[in-house]
Order: structure tokens, then sequence, then C-alpha cells
């Protein structure tokens, strides 16, 4: 859809009649041949506009018309530049092997990821096979490829302490796109790094105390009132409910609220559903992403946005007219939104800033929240003995508590948590994580180097079904999360979070409280 050069050009040398025609071309003439022409012709590729990978599968394949695809030019002055190409990329597939790091053998051209027309397996999931399969050389890490990009992927829990933690100057990059010119918003404490990234996460870390959670908590239980009567329907009706989307609308109401000061009464009107949806969701969405961070100096130099333009300029204007309501009334709210608003008055962040972190107070917490949640739910439905343990503690707590749910109610509520961190052991939303090494740093016991610049992914999957970390890795079991069992799992092991000053900040919310709680 996008050749790189949308036309090539010849020179005739030499007289030239045209096949079957008595059109005679002169020598000298200019030929120009519409590549862009051919490739939106419905009578080589039906429905040119649709953007579908499909018509390169196996099959399909041989059903297009030779030389009517030509993103690399044909004959024998085809595109120098692509001979170099696949020379350097051939060389790029050695790169493991000459530094002498345990590998996988690549294959050309998706190194050695499946490939991703035809393939079946998530990323998460390959790379937890290529977990399993570096364990079984005895290795603590090694290197694989993603197309021709040399990736590390460390396979033990203490070089997780060194990358992630004690070493974390070398790794506090994470490499995500980000198009601040275009984009401000794009420009946010996932995506930046260096020392943007610090300052940011100086800023930011106060906003997300156990005290400013426990204050915000009575907006989420108000935000979840209007789904009592959405499940009471269903029940009453013996109704099938689909629970992803129960839990997406309620984390959107509680989004909505908390980040947007809005009250968006997604069980009824899914006017703000959809346009938030609209910014995370659909496989456009995931595409520009995935490209982005692909070939990020393209996405650049083609001035790709993120986030889908529409939508987030909705967004935003909502924003912005919350916080022109407030100053105007003089109005305030106990929400995420507030405390912004009270930072961009002390000159602590601009406007962009206060948008950027908005969105992505939603882009972080919406998918990764709402997916847990459907998981949970999935394995309670499987595990009826489970189910029942939970319930009895919901109604014993709730007892204790007048029946009213409050956030100490909940804060007691302790085989929820375990419940909880199994699901995340299991189902961690982000199946990795990803860091880019800054400095050149040699791995500790060891003399293998790694080079500033390369890619680093902790197979979170791989680690969460270890057996040696967690025996019997398939069967769902939140008594791994006791108090007595908990002191015996591997520190860093257990990385639903991420680690290190580069975690995920929602967990501190998680941290605080405990810590407040188990030791009163
Ligand atoms: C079940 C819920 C959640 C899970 C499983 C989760 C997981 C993660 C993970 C794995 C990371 C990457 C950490 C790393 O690279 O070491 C991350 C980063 C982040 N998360 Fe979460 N998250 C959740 C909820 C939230 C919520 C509710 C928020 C905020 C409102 C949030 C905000 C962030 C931010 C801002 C980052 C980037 C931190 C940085 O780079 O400094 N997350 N999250």
């Amino acid at each position: 859809m996008y050749p790189a050069l949308p036309f090539l050009n010849r020179i005739c040398v030499k007289d030239y009649q045209l096949p079957n025609s008595d059109i005679v071309i002169e020598k000298g003439t200019k030929i120009l041949f519409p590549t862009l022409g051919f490739h939106y012709d419905p009578e080589y590729f039906p429905e040119p506009n649709k953007f579908n990978p499909e018509r390169f599968s196996d099959e399909n394949k041989a059903n297009i018309h030779p030389y009517s695809y030509i993103p690399f030019g044909e004959g024998p002055r085809n595109c120098i530049a692509t001979i170099i190409l696949l020379f350097y990329m051939k060389r790029q597939l050695t790169y493991w092997k000459r530094r002498n790091v345990p590998y996988l053998e690549p294959s050309f051209p998706f190194g050695n990821l499946d490939n991703p027309i035809t393939n079946k397996k998530s990323t998460g999931i390959q790379f937890k096979e290529f977990y399993n399969e570096f364990k079984k050389m005895g290795a603590k890490c090694g290197g694989i490829y993603t197309y021709c990009t040399p990736i590390l992927v460390p396979v033990d829990a203490d070089l997780n302490r060194h990358m992630l933690v004690k070493d974390f100057q070398n790794f506090n990059a994470r490499g995500f796109y980000s198009n601040g010119k275009d984009q401000p918003v794009s420009v946010n404490l996932f995506t930046v790094d260096g020392e943007k990234w610090r300052t940011l996460r100086t800023k930011f870390t106060p906003t997300f105390t156990s005290a400013k959670m426990k204050v915000m908590f009575e907006l989420m239980l108000l935000a979840c009132k209007t789904m009592d009567v959405y499940l009471q329907q269903h029940a009453s009706k013996k109704t099938p409910l689909n629970i992803k989307d129960c839990v997406s609308r309620m984390t959107t109401n509680i989004i909505g609220s908390c980040a947007f000061g809005i009250d968006c009464n997604s069980f009824k009107d899914t006017t703000f559903y959809k346009l938030l949806r609209g910014i995370a969701d659909g496989t456009a969405v995931s595409l520009r992403i995935a490209f982005c961070n692909a070939v990020p100096e393209i996405a650049q130099m083609l001035r790709m946005p993120l986030f889908p333009i529409n939508e987030t300029n909705s967004v935003c204007r909502s924003i912005e007219e919350t916080i022109a309501y407030r100053n105007e009334k003089n109005l305030s709210r106990n929400d995420f939104l507030q405390m912004l608003m009270e930072m961009k008055s002390n000159d602590m962040v601009d406007m962009d800033e206060l948008k950027g972190q908005c969105v992505l107070f939603f882009l972080a917490g919406f998918e990764t929240s709402a997916t847990t949640m459907t998981f949970m739910f999935f394995e309670l439905a499987r595990n009826q003995d489970i189910q029942d343990k939970l319930r009895e503690e919901i109604n014993d707590v709730l007892l204790k508590f007048d029946n009213q749910i409050s956030y100490e109610a909940v804060m007691s509520m302790t085989y929820l948590e375990m419940v909880m961190f199994e699901t995340l052991r299991m189902y961690p939303a982000l199946p990795f994580l990803n860091r880019i090494c800054v400095k050149d740093y040699q791995l500790p016991n060891s003399d293998i180097v790694i080079e500033k610049g390369t890619k680093i992914l902790f197979p979170t999957l791989g680690f969460h079904y270890d057996p040696e970390y967690f025996p019997e890795p398939n069967k769902f079991n939140p008594e791994r999360f006791s108090d007595e069992n908990r002191a015996y799992i591997q520190p860093y092991s257990y990385i639903p979070f991420g680690e290190g000053p580069r975690n995920c900040i929602g967990e501190l919310i998680l941290l605080t409280i405990q810590s407040v709680y188990r030791h009163t």
C-alpha cells in the first residue's frame, strides 16, 4: 500500500517495438512505471484500499499477477539497495553467534518469530517458548531475532534483579515510539526515556499514594453503582453475560470518573466507552503501534501519530472542557484530574503533559485491569471450590463492616488479593517487559558484554510458567500467595507489574496499601 518509491524509471536506449503492437518506442524516451497504479489496480489487487496481509499468504501469493507487485522494482536493475539490504540483514542474523551468546537459529525474514500472517501464537507465547529453549540449554540468557533485530532474552530471576533493579542505570530506557511534535499527548511516562522520564516519574509518583487512592475509592464505588443494576437485570432474566464487555464498561466508568472527571455511565450510554475504545482497540491501532515501534525512524519521518487522531483529539477536548468548567465554577473533586490541575497551577506540569497523563491513565489502566478481571472470573468459573471460598470471605468481611463496601473492607479481603495475584501470574496483562541497554554492560559472572543499543525482552510468561519457580504452573492455585507461601517465591521471578524504578506506577498503590494494612 505504501511502496517507498511510488514509481520506477528507465530510459529506452535502443528503438523498441512494443510486443503485439506497432508502436515503436524511440531511443531516448523516458519511461515511468507507476508502482502505485499497479498496486491499487483492483484487477490485480481486489479491494485495493483495504489493508489485507492475507493477499501474501502462501496460498494467495500464487494468484498475484506476475510483475504487478513491484515495490523493489524488477529485472536485472532491480533495486541495488534491496541487495545491500538483504546482505545487511543476513549479516545481522549472525550477531549473537559472533558475540558468543547462546542463541536460537533464525530464519529469513522473520528471524525467530513465526510468520506474522499465518501464525496462531501470540508474541508472549512465542517468547515463553524461547525462554524454555534457553532454560533447556542451561543458559541464563540467550539471543533471538525479531525479523533482523537481535533481542536478548534473560531467563534467570537473579539476572532480572541485576538488569531491572541493581544496574538500572544501564537499562533505564524502554525505547517506545512517541511523536511529541504532532501529538504531544503521546509523550508520557510510558513512552519517554532519559531525563524527561526521570522528571515526569518524580512528579507523578506522589499522585499514586494509598492515601490518595483511599479518597478516590468513593468515586470508584459510585462509578460501579450502575453495574449493580445491569447485573441484577441479567440475573433476574437468567440471560448470559459477556463478562469482558461488562468489566470493560465498569473500568471505563472508573477511569472516566477518576481521570477525566466525567460520569459516563457506560452501562446505558456507550458514547464515551466507544470513544475510549477507539484509542486503544482494533487491528488498525495495533498495527500502527507495531509499525511505529518496529521502524521508529520511518514513522518519525512520516510524522505518524501514535494514537488515532480524531478519538484522541475528542478526549483531549473533553479534558479541556472539564478543566475550564471546574475553573469557572470554582469546583473541586477528589480525582486524578484535580491532582493534575493542582500540579499545573503550581507550574509542575504544562497542559500537554497533563492531557498526556490522563490519556496514559486510561491506556495503562484500562486493558490491563479489564483483562485481569476477565481472566479472574474465568478461573473462578472453572474452580468452584475457590469461588466458594472467595464468596465466603467477601460475605464474612462485609458482615464485619455493616454490609458496606468500603476501602478498609476491600483491603482486608486477603483471599481476594491471593486470587488476583494468581490471576496475574497465569495471565499477566503485559506478557513481557522491554528495556534498551543505554551503556555497554558486562553480564555478571560472564565475559559477555551487552552493547549499548541492544534491545532486551524479559519474558514474563516464561518466568510465571517455569516449574522451578512455580510448581505445577498450569494449576490455578491462589495458595501460592498466602502469607506463608509467598516467602518461598524466588525474588524477581514474579513480575506482572515489572520491576525496579521503571515498574508499573499503578503497582505503587498495591504496595502502599499492603504495607499499611498488613502492619495494622
Ligand atoms: C492489573 C493492572 C495493571 C497491570 C498488570 C500493569 C502492568 C504494567 C507493566 C508490566 C508495566 C511495565 C513495567 C516495567 O517495564 O517494568 C506497567 C507500566 C506502567 N503502568 Fe501499569 N499495570 C496495571 C495497571 C495500571 C494502572 C491502573 C495504572 C495507572 C493509572 C498504570 C500505570 C502505568 C504506568 C504509568 C506505567 C509506566 C511506568 C514508567 O515507565 O515509569 N498501570 N504496567
